[in-house]
Formats: C-alpha cells, sequence, structure tokens
C-alpha cells in the first residue's frame, strides 16, 4: 500500500508551476494569458489543497486500518481565519511556492491578501476551537471536528456615523477552494412531529426501539470536508461541516398536493438552519433557529460518528472505549440525548446500558460564568421541535435526580437546583446541567475558572461528581500565533536558538531567557517590533486613514496599546477610553504649562488601539463603541495632543487584522472584572509576540503572570475574592465615592465635549448618548467595578509608562515574556486533553514527510 505513497507530487518550481496552471485552465476554465491576483489565488490554492489531500487521504486509510479510538470535537463554532499561509507552512513549502510564483509574475502575500476570512465563530471558544485543531494534527491525534458550513459567518462591522452597523458576511461569494463537498455523505434529520410505541408490527419486522418518532419535517445534513493539515507531519485532519438541505421526497408529496407555497416554504426552513451565524458571545436570542442548528448538527455528526463506528463491526457497549466526544460549550449538548436516542431507539440497548455508554463517551468543557450565557430552552420549544429529544431528557433526569434523592435523602432544594428541569412558568431546560450529568468529565478553561465553577457555579454537582471536575489551561497554536503571523520576530528566535525546532518543540522557547540582556538579540528584538509596528502604520494608512484630509501621525517609537477583543462589558474596554480620556485631560493641562512646544516633552507618545465587534442587539456595548469612536476624532483631531497621543477603532476585527495587531504591539490590555473572563487567549497570543500585559488577577492572566513573574506584567485590580466582597457591599447599598480622576472624566463627557457635529446639529446636548454611562459610573455601585478598580488601572498605566521609558529594560523583558510562554502552546492544552479526558494516543502515519 505504502508504495503509492511514492507518487506524491514532487515540490518543485515545475511541478508547482503547471499545477497552478493547470488549475487556471482546468479548474478556474479561465485563459493562462489573463490571470488577476484572485484567481492566481484560487489556483494556488487548489494546487495545495491537491497536497493537502493526499496526506488527507492516508491519514484517513491508515486510522481505518489501525482503527485507533478517536476524538470528536464538536462545536458550534469555529473561527479558522485564512488558511494559505497556514497550509504551507504546515506542509512546510512556503519557500518553493513563493519562487514558483515570483517566476509566474507574483508575490504570495499578495495571494493572502486575496483570501477571505473564514468567520465561523464569534470570539475566544471559536478560535480555540481553531487551534486545537491544528494543535490535534500537530501531535497527530485521531481527533475530528464537526461544526456547521454557515452560508454567512460573523457579521462585517462597519463604523458609519461613529456607530457600529452591521453587514452580512458574503464568505463564499468568490468560492471557498479549501472545502471538499461529500454529495455522498448525506443524513437525513428529522424535526417536529411526535412520538409514538412502536407497533408489535414494527418490532416483529425488527425495529429495535420502544418508540417511534413521526417527525413532520426531515431536513437532509450534507458534508463538507475541510482538510486540517499537522505541522511538519503527515498526519492531515479533517473539519467535517453540515449543510442544511430540503429533502426531496418530502417537498413532492405537498406538490403533489398542490401546495406549493407550503413545499417552497419548506424548502426555505431547511436551507435557512446553516444560513447564518448567531453573532451573540454571550446572552443567547432563545430563538427556535438556534436550537435547530444545534440538534441538526448534533445528530448529523452522531449518525456519521455511529456509521464509522458500526462499519468496524465492534459491539455499541464498547463505543466509549473507541469514541471520545468533546462538546464545546453547551451549544452541542443536546448531542448527549441524540446518542440515547440512536442507542436506544436504533439499537435497541437497554437504558443502562445506553446511558453508560454516553457518560463514557461525552466529556464538557464550560467556557463563561457569565449566568446569562448559560443556556436554556423552553421545555414547550424543545418538546414541539424534538418530541422524542424532550422524552429522553425527562428521562435522564428522572433517573439523576433519583440518585440525587438517593444520596441527599430529604433535600428537595437541592434536587430543584441541580435538576435539569428548572421548574417555573415555563419549565426550561439548563444544557449546562444536561453537560454535565451527561459526562464523565467537566473542564474548565483556566484554574481560576476552575475554582469558580466548583466552589460557586457547579458547586452542587462538584459535591456529586468531584472526580469529574478538571480544568484545562488554554492555548494557542504557536504557528498562526507566531511563526506565520510575526516573520520578523521568528527569524530573530530561530536565529537565536540555533533552529526551528521551538516551532515544533515550544518550551525550546524558554532557552530564549538566557540571552534576554544580549545587546545583539535585543536590536534584532527592537528591529523586529520596528518591522512588525511599520507593517501595522502602512495597514492603518492604507484602510482606517486612506481618505483622512489630515491624519494624525503615527510615529514606530511610540508605546502602542492594543485592546482587542469582543466589546463587552466584563472586559471593561469603557474603563480604558476614560483612562484614555483623562491621559488626554492631563496632556492639555501640561501643555498649557509648556506652551511653544511640538510635542509634549517626557511625555511617552501613545498609539491607542480598540478593536472588536459588539453582539448586534447589546446596546450598551455599541454605546460604547461609539464613545471609543468620538473620543478618537477628538483626540486626534486636537493639535496640541495628536503627536503625543493618537487613538484608533479598527472596524471589522477578525482573525487577519489579529495577525497585523498583535506582532505591532509593545503592550496589551486584559482588564476584565476579576472573576469574569473564564480564560483569555489573545493574552496568551501578545505575550508569545513579546507584547506586555496590563491585566487584572482574572483568568489566565494568573498563570501567565506565575510562568513569566508577575513583576514583569503591570497586574492591578480586585481579585475575585474581592471583587465579590464589593459587590456584596454595594447590595448592601454602601456606594463608593468615585474617585476624583473618574469624575473629572465623566464631567468632561457631561459637558458634551465627545458631541459629533451632526449631533450637535441634532440638538443633542450635554452627555448625549452617554447619559446613561455616565449615571452608572456616578452610582458609585457599577457592577463591573470601573470605579473601584480605576486609580489602580491608572498607576498601572504610569508604571506601563515609565517602563516604556527604559527601552533596554523593556527589550529584556520582552524577551523573557516569549521565553515563559511555551506553557500556553496549544500543543500542551490538546496533549492534557488526550491524557487526562480523551485517553487517546498519538497515531503517526507513516511514510515520507
Ligand atoms: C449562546 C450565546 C453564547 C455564544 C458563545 C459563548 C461563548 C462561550 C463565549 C466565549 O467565547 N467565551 C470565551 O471562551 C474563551 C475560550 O475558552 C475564553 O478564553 C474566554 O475567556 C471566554 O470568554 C457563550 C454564549
Amino acid at each position: 500500500l505504502w508504495e503509492i505513497l511514492s507518487e506524491y507530487q514532487p515540490r518543485t518550481v515545475e511541478a508547482i508551476q503547471k499545477q497552478i496552471v493547470t488549475h487556471i485552465e482546468y479548474t478556474l476554465a479561465r485563459s493562462r494569458f489573463t490571470i488577476d491576483h484572485h484567481s492566481a489565488y484560487m489556483a494556488t490554492a487548489y494546487s495545495v489543497r491537491d497536497r493537502l489531500l493526499e496526506y488527507f487521504n492516508d491519514t484517513q486509510q491508515y486510522f481505518n486500518e489501525v482503527f485507533p479510538k478517536r476524538v470528536y470535537y464538536l462545536s458550534i463554532e469555529y473561527l479558522l481565519g485564512r488558511t494559505l499561509a497556514n497550509a504551507l507552512t504546515s506542509l512546510n513549502i512556503s519557500g518553493v511556492y513563493r519562487e514558483s510564483l515570483r517566476e509566474l509574475g507574483f508575490v504570495l502575500e499578495d495571494l493572502y491578501n486575496q483570501e477571505q476570512d473564514a468567520a465561523l465563530g464569534n470570539g475566544g471558544l471559536g478560535r480555540l476551537a481553531a487551534c486545537y485543531l491544528d494543535s490535534a494534527a500537530a501531535l497527530d491525534l485521531p481527533l475530528w471536528g464537526y461544526g456547521l458550513r454557515y452560508n454567512y459567518g460573523m457579521f462585517t462591522q462597519s463604523i458609519i456615523e461613529e456607530k457600529q452597523s452591521e453587514f452580512p458576511d458574503f464568505w463564499l461569494s468568490r468560492g471557498f477552494p479549501w472545502e471538499i463537498e461529500r454529495l455522498d455523505v448525506v443524513y437525513a434529520v428529522n424535526m417536529y412531529g411526535f412520538v409514538r410505541k412502536a407497533t408489535p408490527a414494527e418490532l416483529e419486522d425488527g425495529y429495535k426501539g420502544k418508540f417511534v418518532w413521526e417527525p413532520d419535517m426531515e431536513v437532509l445534513a450534507v458534508a463538507y470536508d475541510l482538510p486540517i493539515p499537522g505541522y511538519k507531519t503527515n498526519t492531515t485532519l479533517n473539519l467535517r461541516l453540515w449543510q442544511s438541505k430540503p429533502s426531496h421526497d418530502f417537498d413532492l408529496m405537498s406538490f403533489n398536493r398542490g401546495n406549493y407555497t407550503a413545499a417552497i416554504a419548506l424548502r426555505q426552513e431547511c436551507e435557512n438552519i446553516t444560513s447564518v451565524l448567531y453573532p451573540d458571545d454571550s446572552t443567547p436570542q432563545g430563538r427556535e433557529l438556534r436550537l435547530k442548528q444545534q440538534y441538526f448538527f448534533a445528530s448529523a455528526s452522531l449518525q456519521d460518528i455511529v456509521r464509522r463506528y458500526r462499519k468496524s463491526g465492534r459491539s455499541l457497549l464498547e463505543f466509549g472505549q473507541y469514541n471520545a466526544i468533546q462538546i464545546n460549550d453547551t451549544h452541542p449538548a443536546v448531542a448527549i440525548p441524540e446518542l440515547m436516542r440512536i442507542l436506544l431507539d436504533e439499537e435497541g440497548l437497554p437504558w443502562g446500558e445506553a446511558w453508560a455508554v454516553c457518560v463514557q463517551t461525552f466529556a464538557y468543557t464550560n467556557h463563561t460564568v457569565l449566568p446569562e450565557a448559560l443556556e436554556t430552552w423552553p421545555v414547550p420549544v424543545m418538546e414541539k421541535l424534538l418530541p422524542r429529544i424532550m422524552q429522553i431528557i425527562f428521562d435522564i433526569n428522572c433517573t439523576f435526580l433519583s440518585c440525587v434523592r438517593k444520596r441527599f435523602p430529604g433535600d428537595e432544594s437541592r434536587v430543584e437546583r441541580v435538576s435539569i428541569i428548572a421548574e417555573g412558568h415555563t419549565q426550561l431546560v439548563r444544557m449546562a446541567h444536561l453537560g454535565i450529568v451527561g459526562s464523565h468529565a467537566v473542564n474548565a478553561v483556566a484554574r481560576l475558572h476552575g475554582e469558580i465553577i466548583q466552589d460557586r457555579l457547579f458547586r452542587d454537582f462538584y459535591e456529586m461528581f468531584p472526580k469529574r471536575f478538571t480544568y484545562v489551561t488554554n492555548g494557542v497554536t504557536p504557528r498562526r500565533w507566531l511563526l506565520e503571523c510575526n516573520p520578523y520576530l521568528s527569524h530573530v528566535i530561530t536565529d537565536t536558538l540555533g533552529s526551528e525546532d521551538w516551532t515544533k518543540d515550544i518550551e525550546q522557547l524558554c532557552r530564549l531567557k538566557d540571552h534576554a540582556t544580549s545587546r545583539k538579540l535585543q536590536q534584532q528584538w527592537l528591529m523586529a517590533k520596528r518591522l512588525a509596528k511599520e507593517r501595522l502604520i502602512l495597514f492603518l494608512k492604507t484602510t482606517q486613514l486612506k481618505d483622512d484630509p489630515n491624519p494624525p501621525t503615527l510615529d514606530p517609537n511610540a508605546m502602542f496599546v492594543v485592546h482587542i477583543k469582543r466589546i463587552h462589558e466584563y472586559k471593561r474596554q469603557l474603563m480604558n477610553i476614560l483612562q484614555v480620556l483623562l491621559r488626554y485631560l492631563r496632556l492639555k493641562d501640561y501643555a498649557e504649562l509648556v506652551t511653544g512646544t511640538e510635542s509634549i516633552p517626557h511625555v511617552v507618545p501613545r498609539v491607542i488601539i480598540f478593536a472588536g465587534k459588539a453582539a448586534p442587539a447589546y446596546t450598551r456595548a455599541k454605546e460604547i463603541i461609539q464613545l471609543i469612536v468620538s473620543a478618537a476624532r477628538l483626540i486626534n483631531n486636537d493639535p496640541v495632543t495628536r503627536n503625543s497621543l493618537v487613538v484608533f477603532f479598527v472596524a471589522d476585527y477578525n482573525v487577519s487584522k489579529a495577525e497585523i495587531l498583535i506582532p505591532a504591539a509593545d503592550i496589551s490590555e486584559h482588564i476584565s472584572t476579576a472573576g469574569m473572563e473564564a480564560s483569555g487567549t489573545s493574552n496568551m497570543k501578545f505575550a508569545l509576540n513579546g507584547a506586555n500585559i496590563i491585566g487584572t488577577y482574572d483568568g489566565a492572566n494568573i498563570e501567565i503572570a506565575e510562568e513569566v513573574g508577575k513583576e514583569k506584567l503591570f497586574m492591578f485590580g480586585a481579585n475575585a475574592k474581592e471583587v465579590e466582597d464589593v459587590r456584596a457591599a454595594y447590595a448592601r447599598g454602601e456606594a463608593e465615592t468615585i474617585p476624583t480622576d473618574l469624575d473629572r472624566v465623566i464631567s468632561f463627557i457631561e459637558s458634551g465635549a465627545l458631541l459629533s457635529k451632526e449631533e450637535r446639529a441634532r440638538g443633542i446636548t450635554g452627555a448625549g448618548a452617554y447619559r446613561a454611562i455616565c449615571d452608572e459610573m456616578r452610582s458609585g455601585t457599577d457592577y463591573w467595578l470601573v470605579a473601584h478598580d480605576f486609580q489602580s488601572y491608572i498607576k498601572a498605566q504610569a508604571q506601563a509608562d515609565r517602563a516604556f521609558a527604559n527601552p533596554k529594560a523593556w527589550t529584556e523583558n520582552s524577551i523573557n515574556l516569549t521565553g515563559g510562554m511555551a506553557h500556553f502552546s496549544s500543543d500542551r492544552s490538546v496533549k492534557e486533553y488526550a491524557d487526562r479526558i480523551w485517553k487517546v494516543k498519538p497515531c503517526p502515519v507513516p511514510g515520507q514527510t
């Protein structure tokens, strides 16, 4: 078998050029003489895909032969970004492709920019899933991802009249060359209808279950496969995304009944299921379509997994020994009753055995402690859409509660607290409780998060199943988030460490610390940071500033301070922009003292960059964006301060923009109210690129501080325990007087200083759109503790200023930061999942690399 491997495509310039031109002519059907950048990108992508497919087919072939225990990662989001650069790096053929294209008259980097981001996710959760696929492949783990092929990904954000506007993300409009449409991999998914007992006749002719679900609607799930290349290994894994299609025979019937509109409507309803990604990353909209999406991909994925397993001829009672299924937050939790349905109704397993298989198979990761983000579904909604599933959930809950009552006799309030069904006017299904009860492992994504889950959020469950609870601290892939996005720094690291081994064995990075005081390395390091800053400046000039008649000066010597993540009150972008306004007011004060000077002496010039999307229905988050944009407009146009302070809100933040912003940062902001950010992952990406952190004792910031030494970072603010105490005091009505600095800034906003010409023309005065924000700040009991942490935050910012004024010490610190980040590689995280939760071993595919 392996002999055939030899016919892998040669990696020569000629072979590659031939391939590209072949795809131009035969795949894109364009003449080789009119190649524009986009078709050059498409042809190059197809030629790279061909090479991925060689490894892809051999990997799947090998897994079928060896039949190792497999892992299936179920996530409703994958924030993949662009693929070309990553694929070339993983196959280790960027160089020969760059050469091949140069001779054809193209610059590889220009083709990178032709690719649309695959933005099939909102933020942290979706990007983590993408990093974990990359690491699983690099570690040769037999893992597949399952998700949804949305027609429209994360909305495109534009700032119009200083406000966020959302536009559909037509990411497939110019084709997506990386996917393989699998018209031969199709499953029917039931919806609506009713459940009845199986008739003796049905049992006669072999129906195995007691119950039969008569659905009203049958949706087809069609598979689209995305090869996931492993870095410098033969393993190429698969991300299988499902697209919904109407099933033909259904329409025919209603067509034949002459009820065309109904038939069309039904078709539409089917296609709609995978049309768009829900853009919320905290508050679920509770839409039925969202539940349809969750059940649709859970059912298609489980049918596919069970079919593959059954082909091995092994007993279903051993299913959990050969399959580990990770549920990425509660969104795929309906997979638990769905596997029960398949095992009970289609395979005829007794309840007890079926349930044992489920618990052995499933593991659930929680990503947030925000109460509003914990999904619940009204029982009537679940009952109408998924009658058989709702039945099974009731049965699961019944069995579970009888265990609870046995264990804690008479403790009915505990029973009420842990029940999967929340009683009340409308009964609700608590998806997190279902996830915990149906899994053998429940993990948090950072240590503090783990403590909060055990002590507070799921305390009752922890007392029942202590062994199930654990944490696996998040990680990020060093391929995309250092090697690919920061070639400048990567060269310096490789040069200093003497080889590229660090890209595969990240522990090597810590050897950088031995060189942190070397002048040579410090100069190279500074130069690399400068190149990344100039790349960002060029990007801003050619996008954000291109039509600005009088753009602010972007000085690469300034401190680049970056705050990029979803806009949310707990992430406290508000506290940052209020601090920026204070900095502005102080600069104005100072300027008055030293009039007549070009730039204000002894002030560390800052370029402050914000970016992030707000969920469309999240009004306060949108107000915060408007506040940032209006403050930037005022500050950037003030001749007195514009050389010392420049503020940007970079629109339409996504993975590709992060790849430009992160390498250019000198310092990054991770200032969430302690106890609110489960982990954070951009904090890891910044520190990996030598950017410092101003942060609170929250999420993974705490573990980063332990790894690199907290004195190297700028930590401030109340810790999680103190936050609880302060909130308790607020609840007792003990408001605090807000710091004078904050009062000054709020007064400044209330003076109408930020109002735009248009707002003034519309007769808006005073705080205008920021009235509510100002009132909340003045309350002295703001829930996110902006007023409480403001002083220590300002102090930390001042410390950063002082530190930055000493480039030698700052650069040494930066080198030690990168050198201390090995632990936060997603390779380490995924290895922990494999060893402690999935219990799977690497299954490297033999043959040539
Ligand atoms: C139902 C609406 C919804 C959608 C997404 C989510 C996600 C869980 C939100 C999310 O992305 N959480 C982030 O997950 C990251 C990866 O673990 C963490 O690093 C972040 O701290 C966490 O906010 C919650 C609720």
